[in-house]
């Protein structure tokens, strides 16, 4: 605990990360092509993974403008065997990966009733299980030399919780969970050399939750985040070798009240801040973006 109190006060120690080799999914979204700047600029050499192959180039190609070494695959990590598959390829054609991002993520956007089965599992695939197979596929590396960093971005959302998201916090709860699991695993085979970072953003201005929003009076005090101070608060965590990081750190205040209180006095303090609807728009949205029946798949 002392160390903790100490190290919140003391400017912490950031690790040098020139020329190792890390790979970002979702490196076509917003925040994984931010990640991926911000590690080049850090000097690490980039293996950016998406499903989107234009957005994926888009980032390689201002990435590769601040002189680093860039990598892109295609590749669906709703997909056990793509992601075995393109690891594969990544091991022969590049090399080993010392930091992995695992920034992916996608969110049905529908109510639990009116949403179709598959968007549900894609939404456990991509954020849960694909953390499985990624790491599966790059830890051995890490530990022959017991050097590097698995960095998980995961939630607010899987911290506590709110209505009309049960995929996405299933998701996000999971995601969590495997991380905390990993770390003890880590630890207790004394692989110091090989770090955690659990990542839990509240809403980011990206447009993935485009609409949600708490109460009216509450928005200035809890605004959205914008993308790059998520990004540059996630990459300060990252280098400290931070084991968690909430963004902004209002976000410890309910989940600890989660762990704490009641479960009536959670509820009643979520009318209050306007949780307990926030994803109503936000969902109205995703329903009149797909109305014509189109539903986005990977
Ligand atoms: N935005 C927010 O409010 C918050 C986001 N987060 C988390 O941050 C991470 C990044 O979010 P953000 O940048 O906003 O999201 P984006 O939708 O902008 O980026 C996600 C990227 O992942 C890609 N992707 C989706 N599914 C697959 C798949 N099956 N295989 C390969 N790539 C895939 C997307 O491609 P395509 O666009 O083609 O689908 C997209 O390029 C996510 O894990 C999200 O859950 C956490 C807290 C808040
Ligand atoms: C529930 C709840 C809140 C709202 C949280 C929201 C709106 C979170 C959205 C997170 C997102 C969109 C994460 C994406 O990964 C408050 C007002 C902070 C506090 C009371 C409980």
């Amino acid at each position: 605990i002392l160390t903790a109190i100490v190290q919140t006060f003391l400017r912490p120690r950031l690790k040098c990360i020139d020329g190792e080799l890390c790979l970002i999914t979702g490196a076509g979204g917003a925040l994984g092509r931010l990640f991926a700047l911000e590690f080049a600029k850090e000097g690490a050499h980039l293996v950016l993974w998406d499903c989107n192959s234009a957005a994926n180039e888009q980032t390689a190609k201002l990435a590769r403008e601040l002189g680093v070494q860039v990598h892109t695959y295609t590749v669906d990590l709703s997909q056990r065997h793509s992601i075995y598959d393109t690891a594969d390829r990544v091991r022969t054609e590049v090399g080993e990966v010392s930091i992995l991002v695992n920034n992916a993520g996608v969110v049905a956007g529908r109510r639990l009733l009116d949403c179709p089965d598959e968007l549900l599992e894609r939404t456990l695939l991509v954020n849960c299980h694909a953390l499985f197979w990624m790491t599966k596929a790059f830890l051995p590396q890490m530990k022959s030399k017991n050097h590097g960093h698995i960095v998980t971005v995961a939630s607010a959302l899987g911290l506590f919780s709110t209505a009309c998201v049960e995929d996405y916090c299933a998701s996000k709860f999971g995601a969590v969970g495997f991380h905390e699991s990993l770390t003890h695993e880590l630890q207790a085979e004394d692989l110091d050399g090989i770090k955690t970072t659990l990542v839990c953003p509240y809403i980011v201005d990206t447009g993935m939750f485009a609409g949600c929003e708490i109460r009216k009076e509450l928005r200035s005090v809890i605004p959205p985040l914008e993308p790059l101070y998520t990004v540059q608060q996630s990459m300060k965590a990252i280098l400290a070798e931070q084991q968690m990081v909430c963004i902004p750190r209002l976000m410890y205040i309910p989940f600890l009240a989660r762990a704490l209180l009641p479960w009536d006095a959670n509820v009643a303090t979520y009318r209050f801040m306007g949780g307990d609807k926030c994803m109503l728009p936000f969902i109205k949205n995703t329903e009149q973006k797909t109305s014509n029946g189109h539903i986005k798949t990977a």
